[in-house]
């Protein structure tokens, strides 16, 4: 059962260039803006550079964009209340969590309880990263295994879990379910 008194949270999962961010940025333009986009990435090349400048400029100047690569707990709570969030996404907040040598389980921690007591709407944007094989090293089985049980966590305190795949959105969670 949804709690109504809540703002609502939605989780969109895919892999890359599986639509995400566009099917993310969707649901939040269907709500009343100004929106907040939560940027966790980093332009650590000029590839990337590229990338995240095409981005803004596509978003346009309905949104307010916070660079949030570690303090994300901080940048949603921050936030304007009843201001929609959208953060892009949650898997590279892990891994500069991870790269930073920060307490993953507390950090987590945070991010979960920062969303399940949220006080303005949120769309989460996180990799499904576990469908390969197993990796051969020891870091990318401790992200690969922290990336799943931050997902799993986040599902179970949002409204609504979104798998996309090929562009098409699965609902995996809903709001009667
Ligand atoms: N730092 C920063 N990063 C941004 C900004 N806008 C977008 N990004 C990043 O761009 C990334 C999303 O874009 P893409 O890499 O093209 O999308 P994708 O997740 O690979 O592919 P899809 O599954 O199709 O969404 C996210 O990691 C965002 O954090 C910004 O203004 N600042």
């Amino acid at each position: 059962m949804q709690d109504t008194a809540r703002p609502t949270a939605h989780l969109v999962l895919g892999g890359a260039r599986s639509g995400k961010s566009r099917h993310a940025e969707a649901l939040v333009r269907a709500m009343p803006g100004p929106w907040i986009y939560v940027a966790t990435a980093e332009a650590r090349d000029d590839e990337m550079a590229e990338r995240i400048a095409r981005h803004r400029q596509e978003r346009g100047p309905q949104w307010h964009t916070v660079e949030a690569p570690r303090a994300l707990a901080e940048a949603i709570e921050t936030a304007p209340e009843g201001a929609p969030v959208l953060v892009d996404c949650l898997t590279l907040w892990l891994t500069n969590v991870m790269l930073a040598d920060e307490d993953v389980e507390a950090a987590c921690r945070q991010l979960v309880e920062t969303v399940a007591s949220r006080r303005r709407p949120l769309v989460l944007v996180a990799n499904e990263v576990g469908f390969g094989i197993v990796p051969d090293n020891a870091l990318a089985r401790r992200f690969r295994d922290h990336a799943g049980l931050l997902n799993q966590r986040l599902a179970a305190v949002v409204d609504e879990v979104i798998l996309m795949v090929a562009g098409l959105p699965l609902t995996v969670k809903g709001p009667t379910q």
